[in-house]
């Protein structure tokens, strides 16, 4: 019989109840035993919903309080000596990890945390010695969730970050200089001994997650496999068989490595992201080994489309036997929200589209059933073709007008008026801007009374005028604060929006919005992608009267504030029935009307973020991501290019690693650039050297996930240090990021420093 599995569930619960405990912890505001309680509750409650949805196979190990990578970290007593030398307890030496620590005369910074693949969640980076020892932490967790299940009658298949993946998606530590996937004969024992564990717990069956294999990856890491692998399949009935999964890509062109698997019992991949790796992979399996079908999305809310699923699950039944399929999800459910029950102010129509995580924990058993028998789940299956059908036929996925203007956009529409040079002249006159200019990346904190202002009036308990003169004083504040920091390009704050993609995805056509649809991004924080659900335009204005306002009580310059069309896209679920390429152009011609509307209201400095450009990058080289980068830059382009040239284009990017992407960053033509780069050395800024780039950079001065001052003394010398590689006409000064995370006095303090050394360079270089 074929089998259904779910490969991780989402951990915040409901209504974000892991992110409430977590955050009452750290507050002080719930014991430790509490919080440990409620992590052991919001368990529980994602086992059963999947037993009671009838799945065969349940994770465990899955949910974290943090991060998954980072329980990995202490599960291996990995964690380095500045954390453990701290005597902290466990899951305070965790959060010290993951967050930082500042208190009762500790004072660590947080591990390195980056991007998960190609989304939105965020890990925390194992970060290695060369003297790094591994040993099995205590009481293990793996070990301990399971038992924890089976004591409440589940039984479950312990989640594992693979050992190669493990190391390869690790670093040498600062200091240090050791290659981790070296490290990996120091690190396999430690799996043995945990597999061990598992077994004699009584688990049958674990799932070893090993998604580095959907990357390019090095003859050095492709052959750690083998090792790896053999040792943990020697161990037979001494351990649970394993299931070796891989997501988010496909595995064709690291077949070669699979030989090293010959021992496991089957291996999972992704046949949503790419279904035509499905034939190839059957034929690579071995004559008992199973596979796992991930049919059923896991990185999107659309309901699975039974029909092809089926057809993909058949085609693997036909050549292995039922016994050997299982029908999963096609990575864990983490990214995708909780449940589509909590959503009430949904259009029924299309409410009926979607499938959240438990939702979609019901499909994979419909499917399975389907299988053995269509006819027990006829009700079902007639029900989802119906479906498909309505999203289909819908007068809401399809606008002619829209299609009709695409079809109109010219190559011309992508260029600015004239050259870089012609344009700064004219900006240089219009704006009047000082040497080394300053100015932030656009929010300012968004503080408690501001979530609660927003939340009554989302509520109805205040009304859209109260609401609006509450923005209005908020903008107030910001610029009294920006004349008193006297800063030289101002912003007017960000108070009126809730996150930088949810926030426009609410005011455009095409797109509908939740209620309760959060998705964890890194630790407590959370987002609620808007949806993209048909063709996208705007029907309205929706920065002007914030941005024309804060210009009109302003002195200085003020810098419009716009989220770019690949970062709405990518920070949005978005469709499945039409290519990325066609929504990323219908977004960016929304905003290319946003930006002549604030040109046209006297806002002549316009930000176009795109965060999310560099995360969009296919994961391997070739010709996707060229294809990819085309598009994207095309769709920057076409936003930005229709304002005059004495308007200033700035766009913003926060990652450390712009060298592999630099091409595509100047190929969108921005007049300045913000990057976050404070955290990184400034020797980075060389390649703008190295490739001449003409226009201006704002290279982060310091990092704002952190609530430290940094000295005036620290500026300066961050800025002298950039100005080694770039020309002070060219350098502006700015942190590395948006400051809404913040608090005000952390702002002021932070920014008048940085104002301060601003000024210095500026009279330095005057006199010389
Ligand atoms: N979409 C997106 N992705 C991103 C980023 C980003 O800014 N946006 N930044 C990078 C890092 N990721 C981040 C992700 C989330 C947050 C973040 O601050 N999230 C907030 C939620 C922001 C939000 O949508 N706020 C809403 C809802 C606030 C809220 O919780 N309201 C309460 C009620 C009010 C109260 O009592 O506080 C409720 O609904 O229950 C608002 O302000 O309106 C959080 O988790 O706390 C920061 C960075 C990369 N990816
Ligand atoms: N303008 C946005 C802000 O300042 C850019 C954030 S990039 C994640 O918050
Ligand atoms: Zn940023």
């Amino acid at each position: 019989m074929v089998q259904s599995s779910v490969l991780g569930f989402p951990r915040m619960g409901v209504l974000r109840d892991l992110k409430k405990a977590n955050e009452a912890y750290w507050g002080g505001k719930l014991s430790q035993s509490d919080l440990l309680a409620e992590g052991k509750r919001l368990r529980l409650a994602h086992w059963k919903i999947q037993k009671d949805a009838g799945v065969d196979i349940i994770p465990s190990n899955d949910f974290a309080h943090y991060d998954h990578v980072l329980d990995h970290i202490q599960l291996f007593n990995a964690a380095p000596e500045r954390y453990t030398s701290q005597k902290l307890d466990p899951i305070d030496e965790y959060f010290a990890m993951g967050r930082g620590h500042q208190k009762g005369g500790v004072d660590v910074p947080a591990l390195e945390m980056v991007k998960w693949f190609d989304s939105n969640y965020h890990y925390v980076k194992p970060t290695l010695q060369d003297n790094q020892t591994f040993s099995l932490a205590a009481d293990p967790k793996p070990v301990r969730e399971f038992l924890e299940a089976k004591a409440a009658g589940i039984t479950t298949r312990p989640v594992l970050v693979g050992p190669v993946s493990f190391l390869a998606l690790g670093k040498a530590d600062r200091g240090s200089t050791v290659n981790p996937i070296t490290l990996l004969s120091k690190l396999i024992p430690v799996y043995v001994e945990l597999l061990k564990a598992l077994k004699a717990a009584g688990a049958e069956s674990v799932q070893i997650d090993e998604p580095i294999l959907v990357f390019d990856l090095s003859a050095e890491v492709k052959a750690a496999f083998k090792p790896a692998y053999e040792a943990l399949s020697a161990l037979g009935s001494a351990a649970p068989s394993i299931v070796v999964a891989t997501y988010f890509g496909d595995i064709v062109h690291n077949f070669d490595v699979l030989p090293a698997f010959a021992g496991v019992k089957g291996l999972h991949v992704d046949l949503v992201r790419n279904p035509e790796q499905l034939e190839p992979v059957l034929k690579q399996l071995g004559p008992t080994q199973i596979l796992s079908a991930g049919v059923v999305d896991g990185r999107n809310i659309w309901k699975n489309n039974f029909q092809k699923s089926i057809e993909l699950i058949q085609t693997a039944v036909k050549a292995l036997g039922s016994d050997r399929v299982i029908v999963a999800t096609s990575s864990s459910l983490l990214h995708t929200p909780h449940t589509l029950a909590s959503e009430k102010k949904l259009p029924e129509e299309v409410h009926n589209w979607f499938a959240f995580a438990v939702e979609k924990t019901k499909e994979v058993v419909i499917l399975a059933k389907a299988i053995a028998d269509a006819e027990s789940v006829r009700a079902e299956l007639d029900a989802n073709a119906a479906t498909m059908k309505s999203r289909a036929e819908s007068t809401r996925t399809n606008d002619p007008k829209v299609k009709e203007r695409q079809a109109q956009v010219t190559p011309e529409q992508h260029d600015r008026k004239s050259h870089f040079d012609t344009r700064y002249a004219q900006q240089k006159e219009h704006l009047k801007l000082p040497l080394f200019p300053t100015t932030t990346i656009g929010s300012f904190p968004q503080t408690k009374e501001i979530r609660i202002q927003r939340n009554k009036f989302t509520k109805g308990e205040i009304s859209a005028e109260q609401y609006d003169d509450f923005i209005k004083k908020e903008i107030d504040l910001a610029i009294q604060i920006q004349d008193e920091l006297d800063l030289d390009v101002y912003v007017h704050g960000e108070p009126e929006r809730n996150d930088m993609v949810q926030y426009f995805g609410e005011r455009l056509e095409g797109y509908v919005f939740t209620t309760h649809a959060w998705v964890q991004s890194y630790g407590s924080r959370c987002v609620r992608p808007p949806i993209i659900v048909g063709d996208i335009s705007r029907p309205a204005p929706m920065t002007v009267k914030e941005s024309k306002y804060a210009a009109s009580v302003s002195k200085r310059p003020m810098k419009g504030m716009l989220t770019g069309p690949v970062t709405c896209l990518r920070w949005s679920f978005p469709r499945v029935d039409v290519h990325q390429s066609v929504q990323c152009q219908q977004l960016a011609l929304a905003l290319r009307d946003e930006v002549i509307d604030l040109e046209k209201n006297g806002i002549f400095v316009i930000q176009v973020d795109e965060p999310a450009l560099r995360e969009g990058l296919p994961l391997r080289k070739g010709a996707e991501r060229d294809a990819y980068l085309k598009w994207a830059v095309d769709s920057f382009k076409l936003a930005t290019a229709g304002v005059e040239d004495s308007t200033q284009i700035h766009s913003h990017f926060c990652y450390s690693e712009f060298q592999d992407f630099f091409h595509a960053i100047a190929a969108l033509d921005a007049d300045v650039l913000s990057i976050e780069n404070s955290k990184s050395d400034a020797k980075l800024l060389k390649v703008f050297v190295d490739e001449a780039y003409p226009r201006h950079i704002g290279p982060g001065v310091y990092d704002i996930h952190s609530p430290r001052v940094p000295a005036e003394e620290e500026f300066k010398q961050r800025i002298e240090e950039m100005l080694e590689f770039l020309r002070p006409e060219q350098l502006w000064i700015n942190p590395d990021c948006g400051l809404k995370t913040r608090n005000w006095d952390e702002v002021k303090g932070a920014l008048t420093h940085m104002v301060n050394a601003a000024k210095f360079f500026r009279a330095k270089y005057t006199k010389a």
